[in-house]
C-alpha cells in the first residue's frame, strides 16, 4: 500500500464475506436450510450479466443458495412482474433482487413495487426507501451500496455523527439513500447534483464527500478540505480505457485523510452487503 488512509474495499469485503460465511454455516448446523436469493436478469447487457455472474459465484462461496430466470431484452413487463410474484410465494426463497437497469420498455418501479418488502435484499421497493427516510422507522433493508459505503466508514474507525457529510448525486440507488443514511447517524448533510451552484465550494465544506454523480474524475484536490474522508461511488473508464471514479484518485489522495479507490473501493462492498442481506432475511425467518 503506498499510502496509510486508503480504505481498501477488497480487504474489508473480504472480511464481511468470512463472517457471513461462517453465519451462514451456523445456520445449516442448526438443522435450517440455506438462505436462498433469486435473481431476475432482463436482457443481454454486458455488464449486467458479469454482476449477475458475480452475486451467484459469491453466494456460493458463501453456501448460499441462489436461483436465477434470465429473459430476454423483449420480455414484456408482465412477464417480469409474474417472475416476481412467483418468487414472493415461494417460502424457500429469502431474497429477491432484479438486476437494474431494465430494458426501456419496463417501467422499473412497477416492477420493484411488487417485491415483497421482507425479501427485498436489494432495499430498493418504495416502502424500503421511505421508511429510511423517515424519523424513527427501519426499513426491512438497506440498499446495498449506500450500506456498503457507510461500512467502509464505520470499518476505518471514523465516527459520523456531527460531522459536514456532502453527497454528490441524487440518484435512487446511491446518492438519496446515502444521503439518507448518513443523517439517520447524525451527520449535517448537504445534497449536490448537476444543477447546485458553487459546487466545489461545497464539497470543500464536507468532512465526509460522498460522490456518486458519474462524471470521470470531476472531483480534484482543491474540491477536498484537508483531512475529509473521500468516498467514491463513480464507476467510468478514462481516456486509457481504464475503470476509474468520479474522484480524481492521484491528485485527492495527496489531501484526503481518508480515500478509496476504484476499483477496489466501493464497489466489491456492494455484493458483500447484498449476501448480508439475504442471510439476514433468512436469519429473521428461522431465529424468531
Ligand atoms: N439490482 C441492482 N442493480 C444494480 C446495482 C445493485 O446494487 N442492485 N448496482 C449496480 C451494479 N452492481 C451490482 O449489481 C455492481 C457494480 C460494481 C461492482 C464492483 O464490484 N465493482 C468493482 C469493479 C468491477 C470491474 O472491474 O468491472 C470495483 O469497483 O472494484 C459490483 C456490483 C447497478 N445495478
Amino acid at each position: 500500500m503506498e499510502f496509510g488512509n486508503l480504505i481498501d474495499g477488497k480487504q474489508i469485503s473480504a472480511s464481511i464475506r468470512l463472517s457471513v460465511k461462517e453465519d451462514v454455516e451456523r445456520l445449516v448446523s442448526q438443522g435450517h436450510r440455506a438462505p436462498c436469493l433469486a435473481v431476475i436478469l432482463v436482457g443481454e447487457r454486458v455488464d449486467s450479466q458479469t454482476y449477475v455472474r458475480n452475486k451467484k459465484k459469491t453466494a456460493a462461496d458463501l453456501g448460499i443458495q441462489s436461483i436465477d430466470k434470465v429473459l430476454p431484452e423483449s420480455a414484456t413487463q408482465q412477464q417480469v412482474i409474474d417472475i416476481v410474484r412467483s418468487f414472493n410465494n415461494d417460502k424457500d426463497i429469502d431474497g429477491i433482487l432484479v438486476q437494474l437497469p431494465l430494458p426501456s420498455h419496463i417501467n422499473e418501479e412497477a416492477v420493484l413495487n411488487e417485491i415483497d418488502i421482507a425479501k427485498d435484499v436489494d432495499g430498493f421497493h418504495p416502502i424500503n426507501i421511505g421508511k429510511l427516510s423517515m424519523r424513527g422507522r427501519k426499513p426491512e433493508f438497506e440498499p446495498c451500496t449506500p450500506k456498503g459505503c457507510i461500512e467502509l466508514i464505520d470499518r476505518s474507525g471514523i465516527s459520523i455523527q456531527g460531522k459536514n457529510a456532502v453527497v454528490l448525486g441524487r440518484s435512487n440507488i446511491v446518492g438519496l439513500p446515502v444521503a439518507m443514511m448518513l443523517m439517520n447517524r447524525d451527520a449535517t448533510v448537504t445534497i449536490c447534483h448537476s444543477k447546485t451552484k458553487d459546487l466545489k465550494e461545497k464539497c470543500r465544506e464536507a468532512d465526509i464527500l460522498v460522490v456518486a454523480i458519474g462524471q470521470t474524475k470531476l472531483v480534484k484536490k482543491d474540491w477536498i478540505k484537508p483531512g475529509a474522508v473521500v468516498i467514491d461511488v463513480g464507476m467510468n473508464t478514462d481516456e486509457n480505457g481504464k475503470l476509474c471514479g468520479d474522484v480524481d484518485f492521484n491528485e485527492c489522495k495527496q489531501v484526503a485523510g481518508h480515500i478509496t479507490p476504484v476499483p477496489g473501493g466501493v464497489g466489491p462492498m456492494t455484493i458483500a452487503m447484498l449476501m448480508k442481506n439475504t442471510l439476514t432475511s433468512a436469519q429473521k425467518k428461522f431465529c424468531n
